[in-house]
């Protein structure tokens, strides 16, 4: 659905070149559900903007829906729906008729206009609304319909800008279910952008982590958190049981990760802190929560005393921390 080759936007500003995205080559299949996650100024919007047609790449290429973004646009917007950041909809007219117009302005006639605005109004809870100017509506319900308008040619490819920035945790879910719906209804591939870790990490299958210009990992949350972070397990010990229990626990760790730089990987040897209850023990493991009743089960048989025990998930933001070394909460790329 998505092919592009050494993808590549540079900007002047006044003296100075930014250079955006830096040579990205990315492979989406059909029905697939992606989010670019990085930091402000990442280049997020920019490999968005040139994958809509809306920004000509300085140099690589890409190809989106079967047509080549630099040669067709027009077709390109023929074939996609694209929702950025900030809405188009006009604020005097009602939804039902910013709905046909919509349609209308993609081609369609006003009888295959009506259907789609009615099905789409339907899948999106927009139908007590359809009356209401669009400047009345909430933040979330705006958003839904932003969905809705970039969903009225019946596109097989979406790409939503930061579908639920701003939103409060009630509609950001009400949001996703809307859209897991649109996806289940019409097998629709998205690509979409979040600065929202925990969001990436429930709903996309594939997380594409972009850092200055570039992807830096590319793969399902799960496997980015196994393989690029892991599990941490830690049990707390009183002083004169600490040689006994490492003995226990370095049995546990997994082998350290190659290849990945930056700190901190998942603990490759046992790592040891003072804590008010005794001395905190803490290994990398493969599947902590799997794993700790066995460690407790051994330590026990060792005639060891453990005070506390805990396992801990990595998340996105520790794999982020593992390939580069800051935080994704740090904020700027
Ligand atoms: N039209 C432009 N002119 C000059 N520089 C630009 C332009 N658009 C983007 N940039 C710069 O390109 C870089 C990437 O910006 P982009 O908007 O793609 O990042 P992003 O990852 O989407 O960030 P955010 O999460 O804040 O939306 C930034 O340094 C930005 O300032």
């Amino acid at each position: 659905m998505i092919h592009t080759e050494s993808l590549t936007r540079h900007f002047r500003v006044g003296q100075v070149q930014v250079e955006a995205v830096r040579g990205i080559d990315l492979d989406v299949g059909a029905g697939e559900l992606v989010a670019f996650l990085g930091p402000n100024g990442a280049g997020k919007s920019t490999t968005l903007r040139m994958l809509t047609s809306l920004l000509p790449p300085t140099s690589g290429r890409a190809e989106v829906a079967g047509v080549d973004v630099a040669a067709h646009p027009a077709e390109v917007r023929r074939r996609i729906g694209y929702i950025g950041q900030k809405d188009g909809a006009g604020h005097n007219y009602r939804v039902h008729d910013e709905l046909l117009m919509q349609g209308r302005f993609y081609g369609m006639s006003r009888a295959e206009s009506t259907a789609s605005a009615e099905r789409l109004m339907h899948t999106l809870d927009l139908r007590p609304l359809a009356m209401r100017k669009v400047g009345s509506l909430s933040g979330g319900q705006k958003r839904r319909l932003d969905i809705a308008l970039g969903l009225i040619h019946a596109p097989r490819l979406l790409f939503l800008d930061e579908p639920s920035t701003g939103m409060d945790p009630q509609n950001r879910a009400n949001l996703w279910e809307h859209i897991m719906r649109i996806r289940a209804d019409h097998g629709t591939t998205i690509v979409l952008t979040t600065h929202y870790l925990d969001e990436a990490d429930a709903m996309a299958e594939r997380v594409v982590i972009i850092d200055h210009g570039r992807v830096i990992a590319d793969d399902t949350a799960e496997r980015l958190k196994s393989e690029q972070a892991g599990d941490r397990l830690t049990v707390t010990v009183a002083a004169g049981d600490v040689p006994a229990a490492r003995a226990v626990l370095a049995d546990a760790i997994v082998p350290a990760l190659t290849g990945a730089p930056g700190p901190p990987g998942p603990v490759a040897e046992v790592e040891e802190r003072s804590v008010p209850d005794g001395h905190a023990l803490t290994v990398g493991v493969a599947a902590a929560a799997r794993e700790l009743p066995a460690v407790l089960g051994r330590l026990r048989d060792a005639g060891i005393d453990v005070r506390a025990a805990e396992s801990r998930r990595p998340t996105l933001d520790d794999v982020f921390l593992r390939l580069t070394g800051r935080s994704l909460r740090d904020g700027e790329a």
